[in-house]
């Protein structure tokens, strides 16, 4: 098999891990008639009286399906908030799995067009309060959560509107706000999030199933954190807005809510009702891929499921890896080449502050494999790209393009380049299966990229100075670069996969 082959497959196999089917399959079942017990990952939560289901996310409605195929009869009622046009868009893809069954107990309401809260979420998140509002000690409330969750499940706090919470949360995006201070910022305005959806479900057991789409898997930002304590404060929210200049262009209405909120956030005692579960994530993907790859006789470690920072800076770190694995097989890992790229490798990871990663040991590992076995080397996070031209891409495709770049400069500055004797493959993927607005899922590239795209008169810069990365590799030997999977319905952001083993015994 093809490096190109393996990498494809360890992919799927990741994708496959954290698909909400299986997913939920592995980790939820029920058990017993009489007295039935909801059983996740090991813990009982006994069901005494009725069970109900509420969820929102992009992947929600998947898990969902397969919810009410383990509840069976036991499901009392549910209600999901979903993206618009979802059902679809399944349906057309022949995912029927992921759909629910006709006489479905779970009510389904589309909305967040373009990811943005609309009146449809708020007519969804409104009948979502509601059901929580009106439980009692004997019910139990299963929550499915997935990424695309905040926007779903928009309950602004009077006298609030909708549109005024969009209009803010738009600008703090555009003045590149991440996703944990936007988050904090919505938690602090809203009625259901930053745990306001388990406070309200009090006193019924609280038990939320978590598919995670944000780096190092926090429960208080993912979805912005409906059913998880929060440990932000009010001023922490003042504090994201005065840094993106617009505390002094607020609403009255969002100036009344801040104003009037508790200092502290209410404390964990709160919160002895309910129970947060991560069942998905990038690192649950990773582990799979390493599994599966040790499977193919390659020697796999896993850098980081939180690589993240500019999309070239990350590139660049690859690149360096690679060079560095290239160099154990050629026995060069010695002498002052390779401590020179060991120190920039070092350097960038610092820069780069990848959460939780320990580069050294890490190398270390590497070092030790031994010069025979092909190696795998597994990441996963979200890169950032700085949109500078008006192409087609995705940061997927960028990635690779830019691996392309940079494995192509290290070849042609170094004449005895260890590249030469190794057989390298870099994927990166969204396991969303789609990378931008694109109909890839990302892209793959090896080391004579950039030349033999040069032969068919494509110019990779020149790409890459127009974020064009799809056309290039829609245009590239026929668009055969491309990693194409269709739309998976899970999310737990982006992989790649560097595969590489010696072409030469040196
Ligand atoms: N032409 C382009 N080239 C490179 N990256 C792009 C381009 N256009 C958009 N992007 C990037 O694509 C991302 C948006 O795409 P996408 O919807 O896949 O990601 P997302 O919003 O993080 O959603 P999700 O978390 O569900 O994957 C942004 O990070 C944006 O910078
Ligand atoms: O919904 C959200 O807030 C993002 O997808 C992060 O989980």
């Amino acid at each position: 098999m093809s490096l190109r082959e393996h990498a494809l497959s360890l992919f799927r196999g990741a994708v496959g891990t954290v698909r909400p089917a299986p997913m939920l399959k592995r980790a939820l079942k029920l058990q017993g008639d009489g007295c039935p017990q909801l059983l996740v990952k090991g813990q009982a939560f006994p069901v005494k009286r009725d069970l109900y289901l509420v969820g929102f996310g992009k992947a929600v409605l998947g898990m969902a399906a397969a919810a009410e195929e383990i509840l069976g009869d036991h499901l009392t009622r549910g209600i999901i908030n979903v993206p618009l046009g979802i059902q679809e868009s399944l349906q057309r893809a022949g995912m029927q799995e992921m759909l629910l069954k006709p006489h479905s107990k779970i009510q389904v309401i589309e909305g967040a067009k373009n990811n943005l809260p609309d009146e449809e979420a708020l007519k969804g998140a409104v009948a979502i309060l509601e059901l929580a509002e009106g439980l009692t000690a004997d019910d139990l409330l299963l929550v499915l959560i997935s990424g695309g969750g905040s926007a779903l499940l928009p309950a602004p706090i009077p006298p609030i509107v909708l549109k005024e919470k969009e209009k803010l949360t738009k600008m703090l995006a555009s003045r590149g706000a991440a996703i944990q201070e936007l988050n904090i910022v919505r938690k602090t305005l809203s009625m259901l999030k930053g745990g306001g959806l388990a406070r309200l479900a009090h006193p019924a057991q609280v038990v939320s199933l978590i598919l995670s789409d944000v780096i190092g898997d926090p429960l208080d930002i993912i979805a912005s954190g409906p059913t998880a304590p929060s440990s932000h404060s009010v001023q922490d929210c003042l504090q994201i807005l005065t840094k993106y200049n617009l505390l002094h262009n607020l609403p009255k209405s969002v100036q009344m809510v801040l104003s009037s909120s508790p200092t502290k956030p209410p404390a964990p005692e709160n919160y002895a009702h309910v129970s947060n579960i991560i069942l998905g994530s990038n690192t649950l993907a990773l582990e799979e891929a390493k599994r599966q790859a040790e499977g193919l006789g390659y020697a796999a470690l896993v850098l980081s499921a939180a690589v993240q920072g500019e999309v070239g800076r990350v590139a660049t770190l690859y690149c360096q890896l690679i060079q560095l694995v290239c160099l154990g097989f050629a026995s060069l890992g010695k002498g002052p080449w390779s401590d020179e790229l060991r120190g920039n490798l070092l350097q960038l990871a610092a820069e780069l502050q990848i959460p939780g990663l320990d580069l050294e040991e890490f190398l270390q590992t590497l070092r030790g494999l031994g010069p025979d076995r092909p190696v795998c080397i597994l990441a996963g996070g979200e890169t950032t790209v700085q949109l500078q031209g008006t192409g087609k891409g995705g940061r997927n495709q960028e990635l690779a393009l830019r691996v392309g770049m940079g494995l192509h400069k290290a070849q042609a500055t170094g004449a005895s380049s260890p590249q030469g004797r190794c057989e390298i493959l870099f994927l990166s993927g969204g396991t969303d299966g789609q990378d931008g607005p694109t109909e890839a899922a990302g892209a793959f590239c090896s080391p004579g990229l950039v030349a033999e795209a040069l032969q068919e008169g494509l110019d990779v810069e020149a790409f890459l100075r127009n974020n064009d990365s799809y056309t290039f590799f829609s245009q590239f030997q026929g668009g055969q670069h491309l990693l194409v999977t269709g739309l998976t319905g899970t999310n737990v952001m982006d992989i790649q996969a560097i595969l590489i083993r010696a072409t030469e015994r040196s």
